[in-house]
């Protein structure tokens, strides 16, 4: 079983992640971690943040020699930004006329619709949106990407199985329903897409969008979708609502910030069709057992089922919205226009990265539920022995 969990505010000094239960031998180098940083930095519509702050990787614990060691896996990920905010964030107390003084100069107490500001006021007591905001942000999403990295090379050094993403809507801009599936092979062409579209015409009108949007004042949101290849089938279970798959994997997605909806395979398509056009039918291959088509997205049953996962996450438009939305002020009561900072246009293309790495957490898990090993080569060995002895191949 795996066990994960982040710590740190969007201005504080650092992130922190830890991933326990990741079996020995699994090669990863603090540079495996920041290519995967970088590319959630990626993506057209993007703030100002992105591009003066930079993600520095320091992996603390579990990891020697590029390879881990069985124990927990602890990641720092340093923010740049960290000696502007020493003062507002400082874990140790700061002189009252100091703090007194920035108040002044910037109080958060109209809270922004659409974000976590009014609800965790309410919640925990504040007066000022700052200490809501600063866990409430999806900076954290760099944390669990250092993470993701670490599963996502597990998953390819156990089994071969390659996790990744691509952007399926910006606002009402979609890719047409008969556009290819992106494979493995195609991931630096998304990467060098604008907007991370597989599809050229798309990725173009997206970016137009963010762009006509972005002139507006205006924030989009839309839609990823991860693939995942190479996967055997039984992973996760019928048997049991919290061991279906398909349940864990929209728990994890909804988990991200903004995530508003979560859709396996053709998801609330499948929900219009007859049952003659909903399934995929099966047939005996010299290759073995195939279905025709993957309209279920490799999950039945709460099981993979040997085809290529797809999901697919929908996130909201960000709310932190330039042309200002009416709100109150917590202080006051009175009428007044949400706080506005820099903020993204559009976080999409990120949010894909940052699906991909909670998917490859999940299907870690998942794996190292069926397969077991406390070094890497001992899950690849249980694997190969499984579909070896597979009765239906
Ligand atoms: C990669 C990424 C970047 C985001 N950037 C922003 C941003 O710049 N401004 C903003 O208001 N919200 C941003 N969000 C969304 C907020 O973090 C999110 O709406 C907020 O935490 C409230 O959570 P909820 O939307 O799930 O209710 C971003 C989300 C993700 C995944
Ligand atoms: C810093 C990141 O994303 C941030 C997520 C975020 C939010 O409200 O979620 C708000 C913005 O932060 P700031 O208000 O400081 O510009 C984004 O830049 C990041 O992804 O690394």
């Amino acid at each position: 079983m795996l066990r994960w969990l982040t710590a740190g505010e969007s201005h504080g000094p650092a992130l922190v992640a830890i991933v326990e239960g990741m079996p020995a031998g699994v090669r990863v180098t603090s540079a495996d971690i920041a290519e995967g940083l970088r590319r959630r930095r990626l993506g057209h519509g993007r703030g100002a943040r992105m591009k003066f702050e930079q993600d520095k990787v320091t992996i603390v614990g579990g990891i020697r020699h590029g390879q881990t060691l069985g124990g927990p896996v602890a990641i720092e990920v340093g923010n740049t930004e960290w000696p502007k905010w020493e003062t507002v964030m400082s874990p140790d107390p700061v002189d009252p006329e100091v703090l007194a003084a920035q108040a002044r100069n910037a109080p958060l107490s109209r809270p922004r619709p659409g974000h976590a500001d009014l609800a965790g006021i309410q919640k925990y007591g504040f007066d000022d949106a700052r200490p809501i905001l600063e866990r409430a942000s999806a900076r954290e999403t760099a944390a669990r990407v250092a993470l993701g990295e670490v599963a996502k090379n597990f998953l390819k050094q156990a089994l071969g199985v390659e996790v990744f993403s691509h952007v399926v809507s910006l606002g009402e801009v979609e890719v047409p329903a008969d556009a290819p599936l992106p494979e493995p092979g195609d991931l630096a062409a998304i990467d060098s897409s604008p907007a991370r579209c597989f599809h050229a015409e798309t990725d173009a009108a997206m970016v137009a969008h963010v762009d006509e949007l972005k002139k507006a004042g205006d924030t989009i949101g839309g839609v990823v979708e991860v693939l995942a290849y190479g996967l055997p089938p039984g992973l996760g279970s019928h048997v049991h609502w919290d061991r279906r798959l398909d349940a864990r994997l929209a728990g994890i997605l909804m988990g991200i910030q903004a995530i508003k909806a979560v859709a396996v395979g053709d998801g609330f398509e499948t929900a219009k069709r007859p049952g003659t056009r909903a399934h995929d039918e099966i047939d005996n291959t010299p290759e073995g057992v195939r279905r025709r088509t993957n309209r279920a997205g490799g999950i039945e049953g709460g099981m993979t089922t040997g085809e290529v996962l797809r999901v697919r996450a929908a996130m909201k438009p960000i709310s932190t919205v330039p042309r200002q939305l009416d709100t109150i002020d917590v202080l006051t009561g009175e009428p007044a226009k949400a706080i506005n900072q820099r903020s993204d246009v559009t976080a999409v293309p990120a949010a894909g990265v940052v699906a991909e790495s909670m998917v490859a957490l999940c299907l870690a898990d998942a794996v190292l539920e069926k397969f077991g090993g406390d070094h890497v080569e001992e899950t690849a060995r249980n694997a190969r022995a499984y579909l070896q002895s597979l009765v239906v191949k």
